[in-house]
């Protein structure tokens, strides 16, 4: 699947400690499950809950993209936890805190060396103030191993920097929007970053509809409750999809063929914007495919 048709529109956290959690994770309709062994598995815990996530990946039967976060490979633990997560398959190893383009070489030359197929994908997590003032470096770097994607922290980011957002994020815009610039010049994904309060179904909406305003390709998310939400926010709406199919038609028309530059109700469209509702389309397309695997 092309870089246009995979979608990104709600990756949900699993604790891989929680047994009951990596459980029901099967049978949610998230686009993609991040299972954790960094943060919310304590430093005791560790290799209990990689054994624990190496049984259920070898069962799981989850239909979308899947990512383990794995500790820092500059200890014992996350190297382990990159030898597992090539042993099961999945499609992106999450790289916490990386602070540069170092982080990822490390990995990838790890990665080769365990043989690992070059579809194994590395996402990074941008959530120290080093890492945000790095960002366009680690991207443009990154990509020439197996960088694929930036995931904001905003947790770490306000435990590194002490800033308290509101709810509008003022505090954070021009940090966050140098990260999703970073990614986007350098052709990776960027997936904005959690959302804690689970229950303000409103607060994480009007989150979720600032962050696409942004240009992020999706969300990353901590419970459940908040796939639905995302997945709306995040993938094109019916007035998205209705404009791209009347743009998609009209310069399918003969007498359009030829022409760069055409209008429709009185509003100028040119075949950058035929490229944009193909993706659209394409989107479309992608969802209809998942919602039937579910
Ligand atoms: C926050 C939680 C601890 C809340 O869990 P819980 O008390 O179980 O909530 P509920 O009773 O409302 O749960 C209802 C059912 O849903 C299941 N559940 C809950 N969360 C998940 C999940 N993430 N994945 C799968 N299933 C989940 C419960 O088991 C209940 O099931 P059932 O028994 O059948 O009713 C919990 O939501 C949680 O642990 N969330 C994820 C925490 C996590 O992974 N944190 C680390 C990633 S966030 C981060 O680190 C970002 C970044 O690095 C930064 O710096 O910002
Ligand atoms: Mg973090």
């Amino acid at each position: 699947m092309g870089r246009d048709q995979m979608l990104l529109r709600s990756l949900l956290f699993v604790p891989a400690a929680n047994g009951r959690a990596l459980e029901k994770s099967d049978g949610l309709p998230a686009d993609g499950l991040i299972y954790d062994l960094e943060d919310s598995v304590a430093p005791e815990a560790k290799d209990e809950a990689r054994e624990r996530l190496r049984e259920h990946l070898g069962k799981s039967r989850f239909a979308g993209i899947r990512i383990v976060r794995v500790n820092p490979l500059v200890l014992r633990e996350g190297t382990e936890d990159l030898l597992m997560a090539r042993g099961a398959g999945v499609d992106a190893v999450l790289l916490p805190k990386v602070e540069g383009a170092d982080a990822l070489n490390e990995a990838a030359r790890a990665l080769d060396e365990m043989d690992a197929p070059a579809k194994l994908r590395l996402w990074a997590m941008i959530e120290t103030p080093r890492g945000i003032l790095k960002a366009e470096k680690i991207a443009r770097k990154g990509v020439r191993g197996r960088l694929s994607a930036f995931v904001v922290g905003p947790n770490d980011i306000r435990l590194a920097t002490n800033v308290r957002p509101g709810p509008e994020r003022t505090e954070l815009l021009p940090w966050l929007m140098q990260i999703v610039l970073a990614a986007k010049a350098n052709g990776i994904d960027v997936l904005d970053g959690v959302y804690g309060d689970f229950r303000d179904a409103e607060g994480f909406a009007r989150e979720c509809d600032a962050g696409r305003r942004m240009g992020f390709d999706g969300k990353t998310l901590i419970h459940p409750s908040q796939i639905a939400p995302a997945n709306a926010a995040f993938g094109p709406s019916d007035a998205e999809i209705a404009e791209a199919e009347r743009i998609a038609a009209a310069f399918e028309r003969p007498e359009n063929a030829d022409r760069g530059v055409i209008q429709i109700d009185g509003r100028m469209i040119e075949r950058l914007h035929l490229t944009e509702a193909r993706r659209v389309l394409a989107q479309r397309d992608a969802i209809v495919a998942r919602s039937a695997t579910n």
